[in-house]
């Protein structure tokens, strides 16, 4: 079974729309959602959630749908949003209060285990809290109940390197101690470098690369080479290229292929997250 499955998903906002034809986020694992910006990563996780209708489509959350098993799908998700819903001049204590009533696997002792560790006072008022303090204390909302299923949109988009990783090794030491499924987004390639087993690219509301990360990392290969190889075969090798006066820089996504087109007459470098994401994006 898989954790998420998403069959002919679409979405249209004020022109944008979003069309998803199949989507399967397995069990488990950790599944990065990585895209630029304005590609469609909140508003999937927004259907995903049911924040947000869809226009057509199926969405399973462990095999159950919204309209039949709201409360299920609710119990079994821990969701970190873009923005929180919190009221922002609460106590943080306070604020668990009323989210813990809605759980019944509630944990208290690991939710003062996370605060300790994070070095949260329950006593201060959300909105007193640092950006990287606040995101922290959404986390531990978020795991504190248990659930089979983790859901984060960009979670660390403007955090500082260093709160990047507590909050990255925090949700680690929960994955490994719980076993469950992270859906994630980010913009931020480098997080998916640390933690990640599969990675789903999403540009212009359309997947466009899914897979496993390790197979995706083994794939792809940076050719450069001089100008004189191009031409309207040999370009066909690539996600996309660019040329400068020194020669050309191209992305292939397969590279037994370029190298029975190109041999070692180019250089083969491996690709980062970051180089894929560019050049399957740049049009
Ligand atoms: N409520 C809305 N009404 C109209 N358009 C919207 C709405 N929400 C999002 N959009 C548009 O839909 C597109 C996708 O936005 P979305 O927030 O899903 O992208 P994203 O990948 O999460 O981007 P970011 O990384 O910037 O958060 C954008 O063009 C955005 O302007």
């Amino acid at each position: 079974m898989n954790a998420i499955e998403i069959r002919n998903l679409s979405k249209t906002l004020d022109g944008f729309t979003l069309s998803i034809d199949k989507l399967d986020i397995k069990k488990g694992f950790i599944t990065g959602f990585i895209g630029p910006n304005g590609s469609g990563k909140t508003t999937t996780i927004k259907l995903i959630m049911n924040m947000l209708n869809k226009d057509n489509g199926t969405i399973k959350v462990f095999d159950r749908e919204y309209k039949i098993d709201d409360l299920y799908i609710k119990e079994t998700i821990g969701y970190v949003g873009d923005i929180s819903g919190y009221m922002k001049e609460a106590k943080l204590k306070d604020i668990k209060k009323n989210i813990a009533l809605f759980y019944k696997n509630w944990d208290e002792s690991l939710y003062k285990y996370y605060l300790n560790k994070f070095n949260i006072d329950e006593n201060k008022i959300y909105k007193e809290l640092s950006k990287g303090q606040q995101k922290k204390f959404e986390l531990i909302m978020a795991l504190c109940h248990h659930p089979k299923l983790i859901i984060m949109d960009e979670p660390t988009a403007n955090l500082d390197p260093i709160v990047r990783n507590e909050f990255i090794e925090v949700l680690q030491e929960h994955i490994e101690k719980d076993g469950v499924t992270v859906f994630y987004s980010t913009h931020i390639t480098s997080d998916l470098d640390k933690v990640g087993d599969y990675l789903v690219f999403i540009y212009n509301g359309k997947i466009i690369l899914n897979g496993d990360k390790e197979s995706i990392l083994e794939s792809h290969r940076i050719i450069r080479g001089s100008k004189d190889l191009l031409d309207d075969d040999t370009k066909k090798a690539f996600i996309s290229y660019k040329e400068s006066s020194f020669g050309f820089e191209g992305l292939t996504s397969n590279h037994n292929v370029a190298y029975e087109i190109f041999g070692e007459e180019v250089v083969y470098d491996k690709a980062n997250l970051e180089d894929i994401l560019m050049y399957y994006t740049r049009g």
